[in-house]
């Protein structure tokens, strides 16, 4: 306890005083009380003094022998610091020790190394001197030894000389001897060869002579028998060449009387059938003249049926909506599909085909966002719907009638929309059966059939690629070079309302096999302009224009049709985030194309004073086929696989959102 600490407790004690006043006390117990309490406090304070004197006697003893220590402290220290400055002045002579020995060791080096030096050249020098003498001796020794060599070599030589003429000599003489004892056997032995030839000769002759003898004896035989032979041979011939004469000249007879009769009697039918022929012929005449007479009224009455025909075909175009969308299911492996239901038009009040798609139970990877306990349905209802087992030829059966509209001068757009592997090429471009291909078969024979009333068409088509917003022409044969070297302009011209892209290859339509090579020139170039055919295509929309028309010389009509027929880019949502790159960029002007697509689309079926066609290449190029009278199909193609559901659900919900709008403008 402090001395602060008993002025508090003092000062507290005083405000204690200034309390509120207690209960009334007796004093004396009081007192009494507060005397007692200030015995406590008092032996408190005096306990704590006495703590405090004790620690204070403790500190000054402490300090009592840390003095008397101090003087020998000192002195110690004193001490220590006298043998330090020894330590240093010893270190310092120990130092200047060292660099002396130093320097004399540096000196001994260098003489060490003169010395050296000294010796080496010396011992070189010496080296030198007895290698020279060495080779000296050497070359002495070894010219001695090559003369002596060279004294042996020469004797050797004119010894062998000598024996190689004796040689020579000896074999000439052998020669001589073995030529002259052949000749004479030669001549011995040709002496006797030519005895046996003549003796040969003279039997050969003897036994030709026989042989030629016998030879004639059996020609002369066989000459009498092959005569004979030939004699009896001929007779019989002979024979049965008379018995066939015979039959023949008797079946002859028979089959000539036949004949005539036979020829007599048609002779008669013919002569009938020809005044009959002659009776209907003038017949024919009168009713041909009549006929001519009433042909020109009929020609008439054609042209303005075909006229009322294009009207009538027109207005029920229109009554069935200027914007259709048909919807199409791909064939898929059932157990890799969600649960989808289709209702036919009769079953709908609306007139409308309907689609129930339901959300999987088991959500795929990546899939959030569905509850996986209560499966949700979702409908749509497009103007028809086709199932997986609808073929090519049912689809094109239901769009023929637009073809005919573009027939009629009207501009006329199908659109396959959906993500990629949808069923969008199958269904567009399939080489035989695929709309394109039909739709150019369609266009000939009904082109061929309006001749008959006066019409002659030029059919004329264009195939182009919008790959990120770039126009590429599809139909040059030198697609690559071309590519982003052209810039492909789109000019419109609004007085006559059309559409011209320069630079463009234009051919004229012929038949079905020319547009089958076009598509696949198409194909070609775009795998040359991809390292992956299918990647590309699916990144970009392919429009084939074809372009129709028509002059009819008998009444001076004009048509001026259009047919785009386009397979839109993969409309699948890859987000902006996951992708860079070039990959970005397709993605970016896809999106921005299909949602200006369904803008345009909302719009003119608003009613819109503004469409904003400008938003991408693909509305501004379509400018003057969508909207007006223009006719516009989509198809959505949709895949029921399971990891597919969500974008499906996207391109159903897209589709629905351009039926709508259709039908809202109509009412
Ligand atoms: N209705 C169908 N019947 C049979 N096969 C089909 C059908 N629809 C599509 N396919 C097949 O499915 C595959 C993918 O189809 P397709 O290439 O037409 O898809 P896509 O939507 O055009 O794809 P991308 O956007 O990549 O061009 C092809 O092998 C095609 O033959």
């Amino acid at each position: 306890m402090t001395l602060k600490d008993i002025s508090n407790i003092s000062v507290s004690r005083r405000m204690g005083d200034r309390s509120p006043p207690r209960k009334a006390m007796k004093p004396a117990k009081v007192i009494e009380d507060i005397q007692r309490s200030r015995k406590l406090e008092l032996q408190k304070v005096l306990e704590w003094k006495d703590k405090n004197q004790q620690e204070l006697n403790d500190l000054n003893s402490e300090l009592w022998r840390i003095r008397t220590d101090l003087p020998e402290l000192e002195l110690d220290l004193e001490k220590l610091n006298n043998q330090l400055f020894e330590l240093e002045k010893r270190y310092k002579e120990k130092e200047n020790e060292l660099a002396e020995a130093d320097k004399r060791l540096e000196s001994e080096i260098a003489e060490l190394k003169q010395e050296f030096e000294l010796y080496r050249r010396q011992t070189e020098l010496e080296f030198n001197r007895k290698i020279e003498q060495l080779s000296a001796d050497c070359d002495s020794r070894v010219q001695n030894e090559i003369a002596q060599k060279q004294a042996a070599y020469t004797d050797a030589k004119r010894e062998l000389e000598k024996r190689k003429d004796e040689l020579v000599r000896q074999i000439n003489e052998e020669k001589a001897h073995f030529q002259s004892e052949n000749e004479r056997i030669i001549e011995r032995r040709r002496v006797r060869l030519e005895a046996v030839d003549r003796e040969f000769a003279r039997e050969l002759n003897n036994l030709e002579q026989d042989k030629k003898e016998i030879a004639r004896a059996a020609a002369a035989v066989d000459l009498k028998c092959e005569a004979v032979g030939a004699e009896i041979a001929k007779k019989e011939e002979e024979k049965q060449e008379l018995e066939s004469q015979v039959n023949s000249a008797r079946l002859k007879s028979a089959q000539f009387e036949e004949k005539t009769v036979k020829i007599r009697r048609e002779i008669q039918t013919l002569k009938t059938e020809f005044q009959e022929k002659v009776r209907l012929l003038e017949q024919k005449e009168h009713d041909a003249a009549k006929f001519a007479n009433s042909t020109v009224a009929l020609k008439e009455q054609l042209l303005s049926e075909e006229q009322t025909r294009r009207k009538t075909h027109n207005i029920l175009q229109d009554l069935k909506g200027n914007i259709r969308v048909f919807c199409r299911v791909k064939p898929e492996q059932a157990e890799n599909c969600f649960k989808h239901q289709m209702f036919a038009s009769a079953d709908s009040s609306d007139g409308k085909e309907h689609i129930i798609i339901t959300e999987p139970l088991v959500a795929p990877q990546p899939f959030y966002g569905f509850s996986k306990s209560a499966p949700k349905n979702y409908k749509f209802g497009f103007d028809k719907v086709f199932g997986m087992d609808s073929t090519n030829s049912e689809i094109f059966d239901e769009i023929s009638q637009l073809v005919q509209s573009a027939l009629d001068g009207y501009n006329v757009c199908i659109f396959a929309y959906g993500q990629t592997g949808s069923g969008k090429t199958f269904t567009m471009s399939s080489v035989t059966d695929g709309i394109i291909p039909r739709a150019v078969d369609l266009i000939f024979q009904r082109s061929r059939s309006a001749k008959e009333n006066g019409w002659e068409f030029s059919i004329t088509g264009q195939f182009l690629e919008i790959y990120n917003e770039n126009i590429n022409d599809l139909m040059t044969e030198s697609y690559l070079r071309n590519l982003d070297a052209v810039k492909h302009e789109i000019k419109h011209d609004e007085a006559t309302r059309t559409t011209t892209i320069t630079d463009m290859t234009t051919v004229a339509l012929e038949n079905q096999e020319q547009v089958a090579h076009i598509l696949e020139n198409a194909n070609k170039n775009r795998a040359t302009a991809s390292t992956n055919v299918n990647h590309r295509s699916s990144r970009s929309h392919s429009i084939f224009m074809i372009q129709l028309c028509g002059h009819n010389k008998k009444t001076g009509e004009s048509v001026n049709g259009k047919l785009n027929l386009i397979d839109l880019a993969g409309s699948e949502r890859i987000s902006q985030s996951m992708v860079t790159g070039e990959r970005l960029k397709e993605t970016q002007s896809i999106n921005r194309s299909l949602s200006s697509l369904g803008d345009v689309i909302t719009s003119l079926c608003k009613r819109s004073q503004h469409i904003p066609y400008r938003n991408s290449r693909l509305t501004y190029l379509l400018q003057y086929s969508l909207g007006g009278d223009s006719k516009t199909l989509m198809f959505v193609n949709i895949s029921t696989k399971l990891q597919h559901f969500n974008e499906t659900l996207n391109s159903l919900r897209f589709a629905t959102k351009v039926n709508n709008t259709q039908l809202q403008t109509k009412q």
